[in-house]
């Protein structure tokens, strides 16, 4: 059983700033080592190679609109009362097959994306067409040499409805740069241009665990004493919002062997592993006690509100495993996620940018903010109307404690007061870190 003795940090004990702490947390992570993966396996990663595309897109001419392939000249002039009537000669279908030349007075049917045939200079949709007559015949036309005509009630012009060779991707074009994220129109893009499978980063696998005896899973009954674990879903849909292979392994008691047996059994399997809890002074803070013993786990006290406590190392043979350590309350553990273990992921995951967009934002209430700490409140931000180049407005949810996840699940942003400020006023224009991306 865990010690029950608190041990308690001196008072003039060093304290790091977020921006310390951050560099250290990025300072001992590495982009993961590139991998080629299947295409739907590629999902969410990011590109580690420019793609060029080695082929042309449309790979031939082809009709854009079910219909007839004409001529132009021989539908000048062309209307409901004077159709031009054209010879079929062909029926062309998407998909390989011989197409017949198309001579002076003759037209061939043809299918949306099957090859224009030669002599062809443009496509009437059937809507401008009576729809042809004799067309079964037609199908069999060039073996059977069947009468069928078709008549035309609008002028063709050169080029109409065809998608030519080469106007999507052209040859030799790089279509995808290294470091784009592969969604489903790139992995749609890829398989369009003939790649089967793809050079990329892979995704971070991480392992989110939660400790502390008082935690029961969601759904079943809360005693006295007892709440409902929720930091670890939290915290894993945010790994996997961020970018990485996220599981969730849920709460670990306040027992140290308990959790070196859950640790080690993730060694070897995943790339980060991300705790939450028993890092403050408490008599039962095992992860604290626990990790120390591997000897490469550092405990740390920040200059940041909420988040002070925090842990961060490598552990594992060779040290070779980054872990966050995260404080328990659940507001610091999501707003410790946001600053720390996002930016690491993401790096791991060989992204340029690793931060949350951060803006200027004029808030609408006054504010108080311990001296020394830079501290996070969660807020609504606004922006400005489009167009508008002046700063948007924030607004706080919620009060400042660690323990509020109600507004904590209201918030659209980090409200960032620095270290030296202690109140605003109505209408100061503040840092404000966006929660909700866009994209990544
Ligand atoms: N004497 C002091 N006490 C505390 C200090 C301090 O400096 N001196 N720091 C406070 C701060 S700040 C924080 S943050 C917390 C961090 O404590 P721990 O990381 O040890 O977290 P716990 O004690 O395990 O839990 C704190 C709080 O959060 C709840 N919790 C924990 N895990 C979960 C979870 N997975 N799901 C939902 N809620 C969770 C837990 O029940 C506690 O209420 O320490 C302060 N104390
Ligand atoms: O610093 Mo703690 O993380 O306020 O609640």
């Amino acid at each position: 059983m865990p010690s029950s003795e608190a041990r308690v940090p001196s008072p003039d004990a060093r304290m790091w700033s977020v921006d310390e702490h951050l560099a250290d947390v990025l300072a001992a992570v590495r982009p993961l080592a590139p991998v080629e993966l299947p295409l739907l396996d590629a999902q969410g990663c990011l590109l580690a190679e420019d793609i060029v595309a080695t082929g042309d897109l449309p790979p031939f001419d082809n009709s854009s609109m079910d219909g007839y392939a004409v001529r132009t000249a021989d539908t000048d002039g062309a209307t409901e009362r004077y159709p031009s009537v054209l010879a079929v000669v062909g029926d062309i279908a998407a998909g390989p097959g011989e197409l017949p030349r198309i001579s002076s007075g003759q037209a061939a049917r043809i299918m949306t994306g099957a090859p224009l045939p030669p002599g062809a200079e443009g496509v009437a949709p059937v809507e401008w067409t009576d729809g042809g007559s004799g067309l079964a015949a037609a199908a069999d036309r060039m073996a059977a040499r069947a009468s069928a005509e078709v008549q035309v009630f609008r002028p063709v012009e050169a080029g109409a409805h065809i998608r030519r060779r080469g106007s999507d991707v052209a040859a030799g074009d790089t279509v995808l740069a290294a470091g784009s994220v592969l969604g489903p129109t790139r992995i749609g893009l890829l398989a369009a241009i003939g790649r089967a499978t793809v050079r990329v980063c892979p995704q971070p696998r991480v392992a989110v665990l939660s400790t502390g005896s008082e935690l029961v899973p969601p759904g079943e009954p809360v005693g006295p004493g007892q709440i409902s674990e929720s930091n670890s879903y939290a915290l894993t849909a945010a790994a996997r919002e961020a970018g990485a292979v996220a599981h969730r392994i849920g709460a670990v008691p306040d027992d140290p062997d308990r959790l070196r047996a859950v640790l080690e059994e993730q060694l070897g399997r995943v790339d980060l592993i991300v705790t939450s809890g028993g890092v403050s002074v408490g008599a039962y803070d095992v992860v604290k006690q626990v990790l120390e013993q591997y000897g490469e786990v550092d405990f740390r006290r920040l200059r940041m509100q909420p988040g002070k406590p925090q842990g961060f190392g490598r552990i594992g043979p060779g040290a070779g495993i980054p872990l966050l350590a995260l404080p328990g309350n659940p507001v610091s553990a999501y707003i410790s996620f946001e600053l720390f273990v996002r930016p690491a992921i993401r790096a791991m995951a060989g992204a340029g940018q690793v931060h949350r967009p951060m803006v200027r934002a004029v808030c609408t209430a006054s504010l108080r903010s311990p001296a020394g700490r830079r501290q996070f409140l969660r807020g609504s931000y606004r922006p400005p109307a489009p167009g508008r180049g002046e700063p948007g407005t924030v607004a706080p949810v919620g009060g400042p404690g660690s323990h509020l996840v109600g507004p904590l699940a209201q918030a659209n942003c980090l409200i960032v007061v620095g270290e030296e400020t202690t109140a605003t006023d109505p209408g100061a224009l503040l840092h404000v870190v966006l929660l909700e991306e866009p994209s990544r």
